[in-house]
């Protein structure tokens, strides 16, 4: 076993092994290992991140058992790849995150799989964060009833970034990612294959300030038909309490379901956050998987 630490930028021909190899893995988990943050961060100049390679040789000679991604503020994600399991290498690239990422430390485990509680507390680590992942089967929705001043129309890229940016700092400001999206992971997004202005609603009030957003997303990687996503939604303070929130999600489910004709949509929710899942339950989204974030404890 060979481990290696490599500064991002990540060499390209590292990075479709790395690609290859969660593909793999999620094939045989049925769980994607690797968050889209991480997949965007494969690419290009992130400064801060790092990348942990596990070679089952020497290093380079495509055999990579696993990989880890770390990144500046401590959140990573480990895989290893489906033949090399129980042999260790989950092991070793734990106990590096733990040398790199130190108390800072907070690791994915998507889906919960079997083996990585036992890895965790084999390292010390416990989970610190839950992230349910809902499902709500295309079924009659009623429609959106908007609060008294509030026009919907859809994002302009390139004219709504920087007050979307705003809106969605307020919102989820005490979110431990979303709050803190700049310009550089909006424009990733943008950029991406499966981004579509016409899914991703604007709740403006009567000065033409943005009060809410709904931002929709179906993957363009996960088959003929694939489920729609409540990608996010937010909600300024100020308006949060007006039934804003249940407007934007059905306005973003109704397009979803009447206009792209998906056969259901998901989300990601905190279990911390009472209101969304209230919300979502209350739409009839029920949980389908949950993701788990260790720490050291
Ligand atoms: C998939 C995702 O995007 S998950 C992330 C969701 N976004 C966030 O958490 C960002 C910060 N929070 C917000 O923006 C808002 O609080 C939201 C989006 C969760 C809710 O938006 P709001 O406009 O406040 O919700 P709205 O007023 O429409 O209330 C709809 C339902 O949500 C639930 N709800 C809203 N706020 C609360 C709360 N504080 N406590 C409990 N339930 C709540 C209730 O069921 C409510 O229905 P009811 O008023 O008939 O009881
Ligand atoms: N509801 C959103 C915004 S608050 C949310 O909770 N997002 C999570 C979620 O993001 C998903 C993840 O990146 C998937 O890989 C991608 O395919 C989905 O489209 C994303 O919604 O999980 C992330 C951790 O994996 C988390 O960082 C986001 O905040």
């Amino acid at each position: 076993m060979t481990l290696e630490a490599v500064p991002s930028p990540l060499p390209s021909a590292t990075a479709a092994i790395v690609t290859e190899l969660a593909r793999s893995a999620a094939e045989s988990d049925g769980v994607h290992p690797l968050s889209e943050h991480t997949l965007l961060h494969l690419d290009g100049e992130h400064p801060g991140d790092a990348h942990l390679l596990a070679y089952a040789g020497e290093p380079g000679a495509g055999d990579l058992a696993g990989y880890a991604a770390l990144g500046p503020d401590g959140s990573a994600e480990l895989v290893v790849a489906p033949q090399y399991r129980r042999q260790g290498f989950g092991t070793s690239l734990l106990r590096m995150l733990l040398d790199h990422g130190g108390s800072k430390l907070r690791v994915w485990a998507h889906g919960r799989l079997p083996g990585s509680d036992e890895l965790a507390a084999r390292l010390g680590l416990s989970v610190t964060r839950e992230l349910y992942f809902l499902r709500r089967t295309s079924a009659p929705l009623p429609a959106p009833v908007w609060p008294d001043g509030i026009t919907v129309r859809t994002f302009v890229p390139g004219e709504d970034d920087t007050a979307w940016l705003a809106v969605n700092a307020t919102a989820f400001a005490t979110h431990p990612e979303q709050g803190s999206w700049t310009q550089a992971d909006l424009a990733d997004r943008l950029n991406q294959p499966w981004f579509d202005p016409a899914g991703f609603f604007l709740a403006v009030d009567q000065s033409g300030a943005i009060a809410g957003f709904h931002w929709t997303k179906i993957p363009t990687d996960e088959g003929d038909n694939p489920a729609g996503e409540v990608y996010v939604v937010g909600v300024s303070p100020t308006h949060q309490g007006t039934g804003l929130g249940k407007a934007l999600t059905l306005a973003g489910l109704q397009h979803l379901q009447e206009t792209r004709g998906v056969p259901s949509v998901v989300l990601y929710v905190d279990g911390t956050n009472t209101a969304a899942r209230a919300l979502y339950t209350k739409l009839g989204f029920t949980t389908a998987a949950l993701d788990v974030q260790f720490a050291p404890s």
